[in-house]
């Protein structure tokens, strides 16, 4: 296992690169501690497979280092790395029985026989397979065939880190549930460096000690599921993250209070701003009280999603989505009021903090 140290990593696909625009993968300067469970999230086409790639070694980035453990492996090829992956759909021998596809990355590597055999039982118990260990993978179905490769993934112990790209896609609903949380075990039991790429939500919040953000080639947080939760340091975090997502309103501000479009907003404290900013608030829609007296809003719709209610509002002009515990009344005449401490304020995009 090993500590991943980011050293100023950059990379463009197109060797001429100069604007920042033109880099898929923007400065990237972090480290991973050992042992830790990264889930890399964020949409479509904003860099998680190509740094995943420069962790791996299939990518040599256009600049900086990588280093495991401290030594420099970014001129190293994938199989000089000691690491394992685990892919998008399943890798597996058909012709082999489960118990062989697991011994196969141990005999590849000479380990003596009686070795294979324990921690190939071990990996089969932690991973529930060991009902089908002597059955041949061809004929097994998709999701049987994906734990296979899950189980293959995990059967080293003395792999560097585990990278895992979108692991669960062809898996089903349910038994995606199932091994999420057996995947969050299995890293507490191993204690391997994790890093799992996903662009689902629930799969990077169930999975991660540390969730990394990202978006439009950066990462624009890396934080435990509270942190992106309570302070998110990007909008598009407030926004990704969390459903519905953060309500964003533009807004001018003076000392302590903001306006939105002619409404006063308390703040907790004062912000520190840059002059000519763009300012928005961020505030999350479970912090946001409808009751009588509160500043004038108009509903226009009511969401009852089981044990909540969305109420789908308009606010000094703005849209605003705000949730309702599903056995509160919403008043007549409802007004809202915003928790103040739970208010962040953003310039171009990024959390500023207030003034103590
Ligand atoms: N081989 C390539 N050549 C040129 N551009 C590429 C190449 N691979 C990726 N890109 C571009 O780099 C950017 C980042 O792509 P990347 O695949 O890393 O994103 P992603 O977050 O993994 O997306 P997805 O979830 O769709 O896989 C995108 O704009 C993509 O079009």
């Amino acid at each position: 296992m090993a500590r991943i140290t980011l050293d100023h990593i950059r990379h463009a696909y197109n060797a001429r690169a100069q604007a920042a625009g033109d880099y898929a993968l923007k400065e990237v300067h972090h480290e991973w501690e050992d042992g830790g469970a990264y889930a890399l999230l964020g949409p479509s086409g904003c860099g998680k497979t190509t740094l995943l790639n420069i962790i791996s070694g299939l990518i040599r980035p256009s600049e900086g280092r990588i280093l495991f453990d401290g030594s420099d492996v970014t001129d190293l090829a994938t199989e000089d790395r000691n690491i394992a992956q685990v892919f998008q759909f399943p890798v597996v021998y058909d012709t082999m029985t489960v118990y062989d596809n697991l011994a196969f990355p141990l005999r590849n590597r000479q380990v003596p026989e009686a070795t294979v055999d324990q921690r190939v039982r071990e990996i089969l118990e932690m991973t529930d397979l060991a009902g089908m260990a002597k059955r041949r993978a061809r004929g097994l179905t998709a999701d049987q065939k994906q734990k296979i490769s899950l189980a293959r993934g995990l059967v080293r112990g003395d792999v560097n880190a585990i990278l895992f790209d979108e692991p669960l896609t062809v898996i089903d609903p349910h038994m995606k549930w199932v091994l999420r949380s057996q995947l969050k075990r299995l890293h507490r039991q191993s204690g391997f460096t994790m890093v799992y790429v996903t662009h689902d939500q629930t799969e990077a919040l169930t999975f991660a000690d540390k969730v990394v953000v990202m978006y439009d080639g950066q990462i624009v947080q890396i934080g435990t599921p509270a942190e992106l939760f309570e302070r998110p340091s990007h909008t598009f975090v407030g926004y990704f993250i969390g459903s519905p997502g953060m309500n964003v309103m533009p807004a001018e501000i003076t000392g302590a209070t903001a306006m939105v479009g002619g409404m006063a907003v308390p703040l907790s404290g004062a912000p520190h701003l840059a002059a000519q900013s763009r300012i928005e608030l961020g505030i999350r829609p479970e912090f946001i009280k409808l009751e009588r007296g509160g500043l004038p809003v108009s509903i226009e719709k009511v969401e009852d999603i089981g044990r909540q209610k969305i109420v789908r509002a308009r606010f000094a002009g703005q849209k605003l989505a705000i949730v309702v515990p599903e056995d509160e009344a919403i008043p007549a005449e409802a007004g809202v009021r915003f928790d103040p401490s739970a208010i962040g304020v953003y310039a171009d995009s990024w959390r500023v903090e207030m003034e103590a």
